[in-house]
Parts: structure tokens; sequence; C-alpha cells
């Protein structure tokens, strides 16, 4: 771990900048020097002035003076070119805008007008406001702004809710085409309420035409957590998850619950927006963010590209704008919070705000093990290794030894085994009665270091055989016995399924021993090495290359060592390579380490990971039917153990995923996940099926799995894909995990896997208070292994009165007594596995929505 150490972290850098809805200044390059003068990294710039503001009503007056009511046409629509006779705003003239470009403009925002409606039910005010936004974009494109935000989009108007989001979407793909080097962000609340959506002087929205609009107000709730979200959604689904399309997130006073927080962090929030009024203020009357914000904040700011922040109302950039503005700011706080501002003008902070943010860049914490060693790696699809097919590097065994946990835990292990062993006084399969322990797959040799350490530990004598199939790796190993293993180690190079056992003597094993491959196989098919240094003679430690001398047997391996899990556990071919040594196992007394292993899966909205899957489709067609291997992290889970999320409750007994650490925090941590076991494998296997006469290959039939999981999902949202781990059982109660559910617990900090990621080529939307039904398997042809998966999405309808709530969809399929069931029992509003069907609970599953069986056939890792 020393690559990864916290001392060099770093750390995180905040990039801040500074926006005034209202400026009227001109934004030459001196501004922005200026701006960074006081710490800012950039600023924002209204792309027109008030006068285009001005032009463009009274262009709508007069017309609208011009013109008569909207009536139904003969069709009775109202929405016709008729009632909409174009309007044409004219091109923009050098007082409608401030801007020029010049040397500063790559460090500025643009922003576009606030004042127009692009969701309004009225197509003339539509239409008026997509006119005045691509103005905007094409003169903002000219003068090389790279980053546009976007107003608000209104969402109700009168009765009406989120009508016209599709509209302003259409819009918006239109500026993705106008400015093909600009970056737009949508400015979004992070919940909708009607309250907020307040019109100001000189709005086009409250202009639209009554016959356009539904009056009565209906009765909506005013608050919807899942509103704006479920507007952005509609966005960039029309937008196709556009690469350029963004979100910019205004940060309220009050956070909204954890599952809205998560649902946000796992979108692409490139602009986190700060006002003024979502500021508290310390004892000392100076502007601070709650506990709850800073959490928020961190987690942001972890993201493979965490968002710039822009401080907004937060008073002028100093030097820059008159000293009203300051005072203006000031005078929100009462002069007793400012006891030192009066005390003393020494004191004085011009841009308290940003100084609060500055300092909060500075308490960031310092990332993780896992943090550090994935930088660059966040959300970022790989292919699975193929170890078995693929002779891997020496630089990805480098990587793997410098996990902090994997070999430790698997020392611990191999000393737990050995000594029971030896308590249990079981005999061995060596005549000299050491236990026979074989390192297969060994790498480069780390596990092979652990197995004497843990011997010498137990003070168990070993017979020590590593064997691997990498030639390339081989000859470290040869290197390793020389140098660090003092000749201790057999060595083999072999594929373990084609490897015979251990040799030993053969007069030993006539005296007991037995052979489980017979005399009459012989080892040329696989290069046996055994060392003939002896133990204080150094000058021999080379001599590797002498064949065993006849006059040895076959025997067993009583404890077989072995690390050859992928993310999904047997994703790299575990099961088919030990049942290749299966027989080669000490029938009575053998041991596997591990002894058993399981995938594990959850339903997860990934938008990143799906745009990125859509643009390798491009050249790979493949690319929506591979798992891949991915670092997740801008994800949200659909299902998860508690959706209270209340901000300022304390949530015991929780995992905290992001820290590391367990017990009591104030609950910042978001919802946990709900994590299924999907399948399992053990070792040895016992139950092999013999090879059939019938066929000259063996079958690989006994290591198909399949399994189908209902998952309750609370909130509504969209389901890109499967996220997969795996735990794993090492000697008793050694377990690994990257289940995010219990790997603190059993393997905290470990970093050798990310988990996997099994795409949907179409997203599938999620009902509030639905079930998401995952059916997967792993199938084989006795040549690869693949997996198949499909997900359909149900929602719940009442047939009678519910006898549980409805947060507590009756779930099909979860198989009781797997870790993350488990962990849900005693939970408060938690999913809870029920026998039976929905029907006796009061609910129907309407199936609402259904994925195409997905088949990573084509990658299929061959066996
Ligand atoms: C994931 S690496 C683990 C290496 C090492 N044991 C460690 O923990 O660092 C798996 C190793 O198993 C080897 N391997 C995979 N399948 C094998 C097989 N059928 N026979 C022998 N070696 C195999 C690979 O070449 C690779 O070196």
């Amino acid at each position: 771990m020393d690559n990864y150490s916290a001392a060099d972290d770093p750390g995180v850098t905040f990039c801040i900048g500074h926006h005034e809805p209202n400026r009227t200044l001109m934004v030459t390059p001196q501004v922005v020097s200026r701006a960074h003068e006081s710490n800012y990294d950039m600023l924002t710039v209204p792309i027109t002035t008030t006068h285009f503001h001005s032009r463009v009503l009274g262009l709508l007056s007069s017309y609208l003076s011009n013109l008569q009511s909207p009536s139904f046409d003969r069709i009775g629509t109202m929405a016709t070119s008729q009632n909409t006779r174009p309007l044409t705003i004219p091109p923009l003239t050098k007082l409608d805008s401030n801007l020029t470009p010049n040397d500063a403009t790559s460090q500025l925002v643009g922003v576009t007008s606030s004042w127009i409606d692009l969701c309004s039910p009225d197509p003339l005010i539509a239409d008026l406001s997509r006119q005045v936004l691509m103005l905007e974009v094409a003169y903002a494109a000219f003068c090389g702004i790279g980053y546009l935000l976007i107003p608000i989009p209104k969402l109700h108007h009168g009765g009406m809710h989120s009508e016209g989001v599709v509209y302003y979407a259409r819009a918006i793909q239109d500026a993705l085409n106008l400015g093909p080097y600009i970056q737009f962000h949508i400015w979004l609340r992070m919940v909708d309420n009607s309250e907020l959506e307040v019109d100001s002087m000189g709005d086009l929205a409250p202009l639209a035409r009554e016959e356009y609009l539904q009056l009565e107000a209906g009765s909506l709730p005013k608050v919807d957590p899942f509103g704006t979200w479920d507007a952005w959604d509609l966005i960039r689904k029309t937008c196709k998850y556009h690469t350029r399309l963004f979100v910019a997130l205004a940060m309220p006073k009050q956070l909204p619950a954890l599952s809205v927080q998560s649902r946000w962090h796992s979108e692409p929030v490139h602009l986190l927006t700060i006002d003024s009024s979502s500021f508290l203020k310390n004892p000392k009357g100076y502007p601070v963010l709650s506990k709850a914000h800073q959490a928020l904040i961190a987690k942001l700011m972890r993201l493979r590209t965490p968002p710039w922040i822009l401080l907004c109302n937060v008073g002028p950039i100093p030097g820059l704008e008159n000293a009203e503005g300051i005072e203006a700011t000031q005078s929100q706080l009462s002069s007793s919070d400012y006891p030192s501002l009066s005390a003393s003008k020494k004191h004085h902070d011009p841009t308290p705000h940003l100084s609060y943010i500055r300092n909060l860049q500075q308490r960031q914490p310092p990332r993780t093990p896992i943090e550090r060693f994935g930088t660059g790696y966040q959300d970022y699809l790989q292919a699975p290794l193929q170890p078995l097919t693929v002779n891997l590097e020496s630089i990805t065994y480098e990587v793997f030894e410098k996990d902090p946990i994997k070999y430790e835990w698997y020392e611990r292990a191999i000393t737990k085994a050995l000594r029971d062993w030896a308590d249990q006084k079981k005999p061995t399969s060596h005549p000299d009665g050491k236990v026979i322990l074989a390192v297969v797959g060994a790498g480069r040799g780390p596990l092979v270091t652990r197995a004497l350490r843990a011997s010498a530990e137990a003070g168990v004598e070993i017979d020590l055989w590593a064997v691997e199939k990498n030639q390339n790796a081989f000859v470290l190993l040869q290197r390793h016995n020389e140098t660090i293993w003092d000749g201790k180690v057999t060595l083999v190079q072999s594929d373990m399924r084609s490897w015979k056992g251990p040799r030993v003597r053969r007069q030993a094993t006539e005296s007991g021993a037995q052979d489980p491959v017979g005399e009459s196989l012989g080892i040329e098919d696989s290069l046996l090495y055994t060392p003939t240094k002896s133990t204080n003679d150094p000058g021999r430690a080379s001599d590797f290359s002498a064949p065993i001398a006849s006059g040895s047997t076959h025997t067993y391996v009583d404890i077989v060592v072995s690390e050859l899990l992928g993310s999904f556990a047997d994703n790299e071919l575990s099961p088919e390579c030990l049942d290749g040594i299966n027989d080669l196992i000490n029938p009575v007394h053998g041991i596997s380490i591990p002894a058993s292993y399981s995938a594990h899966l959850t339903p997860i909205s990934a938008p990143k990971l799906h745009s990125d899957v859509v643009n390798q489709t491009i050249s790979n067609p493949a690319a929506p039917e591979t798992p891949y291997v991915v670092m997740l992290h801008a994800i949200d889970f659909l299902s998860t153990a508690d959706s209270t999320g209340n901000t300022e409750t304390l949530n015991q007994n929780t995992t905290n995923r992001a820290s590391g650490s367990s017990g009591p925090t104030l609950a910042t941590e978001f919802p946990t996940p709900f994590v299924q076991t999907a399948w399992s494998f053990s070792h040895p296997n016992r139950n092999i099926p013999p090879p059939s006469p019938m066929q000259s290959t063996i079958s690989n039939s006994h290591n198909v799995r399949q399994t189908r999981l209902s998952f309750p999902t609370q909130n509504r949202g969209v389901c890109h894909g499967l996220a997969g781990y795996f735990e794993t059982v090492l000697y008793g109660d050694v377990e690994l995990s990257t289940n995010p559910v219990t790997m603190d617990a059993k393997s905290a900090t470990m970093i050798s896997w990310f988990p996997i990621y099994f795409p949907l080529k179409t997203p599938l939307n999620v009902p509030d208070n639905g079930e998401v039904v995952i059916t997967m398997y792993r199938q084989t042809d006795d040549r690869k292994v693949w997996y198949e998966w499909m997900v359909e999405v149900y929602a719940l309808e009442r047939t009678s009165a519910p006898t549980t709530k409805l947060t507590t969809p009756a779930v099909t399929g979860i198989r009781s007594g797997s870790p993350s069931v488990d962990s849900l029992k005693g939970k408060e509003n938690t999913p809870r596995p029920q026998g039976g069907s929905s029907n006796q609970t009061g609910y129907r599953r309407v199936r609402v929505g259904m994925s195409e069986m997905h088949s990573s056939i084509k990658e299929g890792c061959l066996m």
C-alpha cells in the first residue's frame, strides 16, 4: 500500500465561481483577473442584456395586442399555426449583449435568460422562448463560451404539472446541435416545490394566454421529492444521454431525504449552485453550511468529475462592483451577528461565503485507500480479466499484491486451517506427516509466501507446492524459490487441470499414503521441479531443473489454496479450474481455501455507465451485452434497505460505505442497498457427476446456475443495469467481500476487486413502490462460460385493503438466509421477504416493463 499512502494524497481541489443573477458589468479579462485575485476560479456572465429582454417584451406585447384570442379551429385543435402565427425575434444587436469574445471567455460560464418559459403551454410563449434560447446559444457559441447554464424549467402552469418539459427538452436538443462545443448545464432544484416557482417581473410565463391554461390548481402535493429528477430524466432521454448535457444542481437550505440526494449523486452534476440563503450563520455571524450540506458536498467532490461550485447572490467581487453590494449582503446579517466586523474593519472579510467554501476544501476528509487506489477508475468500464486464457503481465500482479487485506486474510485462513488440522489430529497425505499444501494459480507467489508464514505461525510443517500456468510468472516463481523461499517449494508449471498431483517417495507411500491417480500415469505433460537444495546449502538453490527421480508416487493435496475469483466470484472460471484438481484433494479431510464463494446482485441506476456503453456500441455491437468491471461511484441503488433518509436522525448500525467506519454517526450516508445472493460454489465439490462414457469431453453442466430475484423499489427511477459483487468464505470465519452491505464487516479496505456491471440495452423506468425482478443464468457449452440476464419491472396495484404498508411490497424469490436478507431483518421501514404471492398482501403485480434477455455469449470466458 506504499503507493497509496494518505500523506501523498493531494486532496480535492474545489473550483469555485461567482454568480450574480443581475450582472450588468461587461466581463472583460480585467474583471476575470479581479475575480481570480479574490480567489474565485471563474464567474458567470449573462448572454443578453435587459435591453434585449425589453425588446422581446415590447415585440410580444405589440404582437398580442393585434392578435385575436385563440379559438378552436374546425378540427377542434387550438395549437395550430392560425393561433401561433410566427413571431420572429430579429437578430441580436450590439445593445442586446455585453459579451465580446476575448482571452477570458474560456473562464466564463454563460447564463441564458431566466425570464423565458420553454415549458409554456401557450405555443406562442414556448416558441418565443425557444427563439430567445437559440439566439443566445448561437451568440455564446460564436463568442467561444464553453459552458452554458440554462435556467430551471418551469414545471407548474396553473393546474398543469410538468406538461411542457418535453418542449424544453426538444429545445435543448436543438441547442446541443447549435453549440457543438458547448457543455450545457440544466439548472435544477433538488426537489419539485410548486411554492418555489415564483414569477418575476418581466417573465414570459404569466403572459401565457388563459385559453391554454388549466387554471384549477388540482390536488397534487406541493412537494414532489423526485419531480425535478423526473424532468431531468425526460430531458436527458430526449437528448439521448448526450455527453455534453449535465446538471447544475441548486442546493437548498433544507436538504431533501438522503434517497433524493443519492439520486442526484448518480447524475452528471457538473455545477453545484449554492445561494447565500442556503448558508446558516455561526455564533460569530459568519456564513457556514450545515453538517448535512458538508457531507453532500464531500460526496459529490469524490466523484470522477467533481462539480464546480457557483456561489450565488453572495455580494459583488471585491473592487469590481459598487460598495453598495457589499453592504447589501452584510445587511442580511444582523449587526449583532458581526461583532468582529463592527469592532474592527481590519478583520473585514469581503467574501465570507467564498472563504468558508475554501476552508471546507481544506477540511475534506482524506480519501480512503480504495479511493486513492481507484483514482481515475471511478465509473470507468473495463473488460474483465481472463487469466485462464490470457497470461497476465507482471504489473497486473503487482497491482493485486498491493492489497492490504487479501493476503493478510489468506494467511489467517491458512494458519487457522493448519492449526485445526493439527488440533484435530487429522492424518495427512504425506508419509512424513507434513500437511501437503498446494497454491494453485500462484502468480508471482504472494500466497506461497503467506503459506510459509502461516506454517511457521501455526507450527505445522507443510510440504508446499505451487502450480502456475503462466510461463512468464513462472520465471519469477523460480527466482523467489531461490531467493526468498529457501527452495522449500516444489514448483509445477502446468495448467492445474492437467496436473497429476504432488509426488512423494515411493517407499513412504507404500507405508500408508494413497495414490489417487495410479502409478501408471507419468508426469510428461507437466514440468515438475523439485529443489535439490538442502536448507544449509545455499550454493545449490538454483538447481530447479532436475525432474523428480523415479521411486516416487502421486499423493493427495491436503489443503488447496487458490485465488481465481473475479468481480462476480465465478466469472474468471474458478469453478472450472478447481474442478480440474478436485480429484487431487484428500477425499476425507481435504480443504479448499476458499471453501466457497457466492455472487450477489442489485439493480442500479447508472446514467454515466449507460451513456458510455451506448457510445461503445457504435464500434462494438456486443458492448451492451458485456459485463464490465467498474469502480461504481455515480450510481443509485434502486432497491434499498432504508428509504426513510431522514437527514437529522442517527443512523445506527448502518454500514458506512463511504468512510469504512461503522457505528453511530449523523445520518448522512446514502441508503444501504438491498443486495441478494444469486448463487454459490463450494470446494472441494463432492457432487461432480462422473464423466459420461457417451461423451468425449467432460460436461460442465454442474456449473450452470440460474436465479430469479425480486427487489422492492421504494422510489421511481431508471434501471440501467445490475451491480454485481461477491463474497467468499476462505476458511471458517475468515471471509472476503465486495458486497457493499457486508464488505466493511468482512474485509474493509480490500482493494483487489471492483464490482461488476451488467448493462441493459434499453433502460427501464421503475415506479414508486414497485418491484424489479432479475432473472440470470450462468451458462456453459463445455467450451466457454457466459451470463444471460433479463430484468422485469412491476408496479404494485392495490387489490384490497392492504395488510402491509405500501413500503413493504410482497417480493418473490428472495433467498432467506442470504447475508443481505439477514441484514434487513429488524430494520424499520425496510422491505421484508414475504413468502407467497402479492395478492395475499393486498397488492397485485402488474408488469410495466421488461428488458430483452441479454447474453454475453460473444464475450464468453473460454474454458
Ligand atoms: C488472480 S491471479 C492470482 C495470483 C496470485 N495467487 C495472487 O493472489 O496474487 C490467478 C492466477 O492463476 C493462474 N491461473 C488461472 N487459471 C489457471 C489454471 N487453470 N492453471 C494454473 N494457473 C492458473 C493465472 O495465470 C494467475 O497467475
